[in-house]
């Protein structure tokens, strides 16, 4: 007897795949088993779509915003200066996960400073390398780490150098090594950190062996750990946030209290001054903030303030979608943020974003004249965002889109400045402009503006503020003035449907 079967006999594909006249019992079973999985499946992928065509119908009248930019400009920061505005209590929620990419960037950080101390054989001249602090009297003081070029004085007013250079330099090369040594078991926990992150992801042309993740790491982060508390039964899942403990978390929370005397005496250590005031050390930016503030990040019970957030690194992979419900004049519209990776290797997931966009906030960080990109070296930083700048401007997909230039770190470069950094040495045509503040943010802000108005067809508007998006009052501010304009936008593309 012939099963009743899902062909027809019209079809010829249906024709072809037609049960063979001498079918066993056994074949048949597969048969069917197989069909059912294949009408399961079909089903999965009609149900996907339906719900994706109901998501479009609903987005329709939403705003849909890109944060776009190079790497470490600053989109993420500015991505929870908005979930601070108008999501806080979901930034209360991940407040602890955070604690993980805050620990990684400490440890980054350690790690970084000993191998470039290593490079230059513990030592440089010019600042003898005695211990400063916390290392009993075994050699002369230092001047500390507000004057880390002068030559240390003895107690007496005597250079020490000039007395006994190699006692001094042997000294200080040795209380390195001894950090080294204490601090090698914390900065081996580094590679589980990073899997953690990541998930054990690893990407290609993201620059030199940096951590991605992708959306939700943080939910990830809390999960991973549920995980294995949900194996053992006596364990209330239910306050999850409060009580949330990872093995590997609590381990390094340990280690970190243990050697926060050790990280002072590191980041206070002579020949650490003096290698980055000579510029042979070039700490990332974040590090200096979380070095500051170890006495608190390594104590016990360490929870991330909202600061220490802002200033957390983790590089985006691909582009992450963030929903905010924001009210402006009693109106209701949902907003959805893109914050897309911005390394050269992240760049090409942007453009299936780009279709039905509303407005951009391009950023850019301007204190980045002294910086070269990680994935091409030979790349000043200024000059890869004016030249994605232009590739924005020039879009055809983003002819229409509301423009809004973030020139951003602004805090950072009046820190440079101060520290007497020159922008002629990096930007020639710069040229003999004075070097102060104000005159270069503005000599910065003409060069985008000049992009904008040789590719600017349509005659839109380009609004451009100077931002510090590490400070959330200002940020918060320019968020207000932003939305206004984007909104007022909308409405009028509105009311022309
Ligand atoms: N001091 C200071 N730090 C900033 C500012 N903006 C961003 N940062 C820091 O710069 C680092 C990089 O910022 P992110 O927001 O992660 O950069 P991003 O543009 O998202 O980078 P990708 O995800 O790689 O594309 C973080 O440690 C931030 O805290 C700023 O205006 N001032
Ligand atoms: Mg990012």
């Amino acid at each position: 007897m012939r099963t009743p079967s899902i062909y027809s006999q019209d079809d010829p594909l249906t024709e072809a795949l037609k049960p063979s006249e001498n079918e066993t019992e056994e074949q048949r079973r597969v048969r069917l088993q197989q069909e059912t999985e294949a009408r399961l499946v079909s089903e999965r992928i009609d149900e996907d779509l339906r719900q994706e065509r109901e998501r479009m119908r609903k987005s329709r009248g939403d705003v849909k915003l890109l944060l776009l930019g190079q790497a470490e400009s600053g989109k993420s920061t500015l991505q929870k200066q908005f979930q601070l505005m108008y999501k806080p209590h979901s930034l209360d929620q991940e407040r602890v996960s955070w604690r993980t990419v805050i620990y990684f960037n400490v440890i980054r950080s350690i790690k970084h400073i000993l191998s470039t101390l290593e490079s230059w054989d513990d030592y440089i001249e010019g600042v003898d390398a005695g211990p400063t602090k916390y290392v009993p009297a075994v050699s002369s003081p230092s001047p500390g780490p507000s004057s880390p070029m002068m030559s240390p004085r003895t107690p007496n007013g005597i250079s020490s150098r000039s007395n006994s250079p190699f006692t001094s330099t042997a000294a200080g090369k040795s209380s390195v090594a001894s950090l080294r040594r204490r601090l090698s078991p914390l900065v081996a926990a580094d590679t589980q950190l990073a899997d953690k992150l990541s998930g054990g992801v690893a990407v290609s042309g993201s620059g030199k062996g940096n951590v991605f993740v992708r959306t939700g790491w943080q939910a990830r982060t809390i999960e991973n750990a549920l995980g294995r508390r949900r194996q053992r039964p006596s364990v209330d899942v239910e306050k999850t946030e409060e009580n949330f403990h990872d093995p590997l978390i609590e381990e390094i929370a340990r280690m970190l209290e243990a050697s926060k005397d050790d990280i002072r005496e590191l980041w206070a250590h002579p020949t650490v001054k003096g290698l980055i005031a000579k510029r042979r050390m070039k700490l990332d930016e974040w590090a200096e903030f979380f070095l500051r503030h170890i006495p608190r990040i390594a104590s016990a019970g360490y929870i991330p303030t909202t600061d220490d957030i802002l200033h957390a690194r983790i590089q985006t992979m691909g582009v992450s979608e963030h929903v905010f419900d924001v009210t402006i004049h009693g109106k209701s519209v949902s907003w959805h943020l893109f914050d897309v990776g911005g390394a050269r290797g992240q760049r090409h997931s942007w453009v299936p974003y780009f279709d039905d966009a509303n407005a951009i906030i391009f950023v850019a960080p301007i204190s980045a004249f002294d910086q070269y990109l990680e994935e091409d070296p030979r790349t000043n930083r200024i000059d890869d965002s004016l030249q994605l700048f232009t590739q924005i401007c020039s879009n055809p997909l983003l002819k229409s889109v509301h423009l809004v230039l973030f020139l951003n770190k602004t805090d950072l470069l009046r820190a440079k400045l101060d520290s007497g950094l020159k922008v002629k040495k990096y930007i020639t045509s710069f040229g003999d402009r004075v070097n102060d503040y104000e005159t270069i943010v503005q000599y910065f802000r003409a060069h985008f503006l000049q992009v904008h108005r040789k590719n600017n067809e349509n005659r839109r508007v380009l609004y451009t503020h100077f931002t510090s998006v590490v400070d959330t009052k200002a940020t918060q501010r320019i968020i207000g003035n932003v939305r206004d304009s984007i909104f007022r936008g909308y409405l009028q593309s509105a009311a022309l449907v």
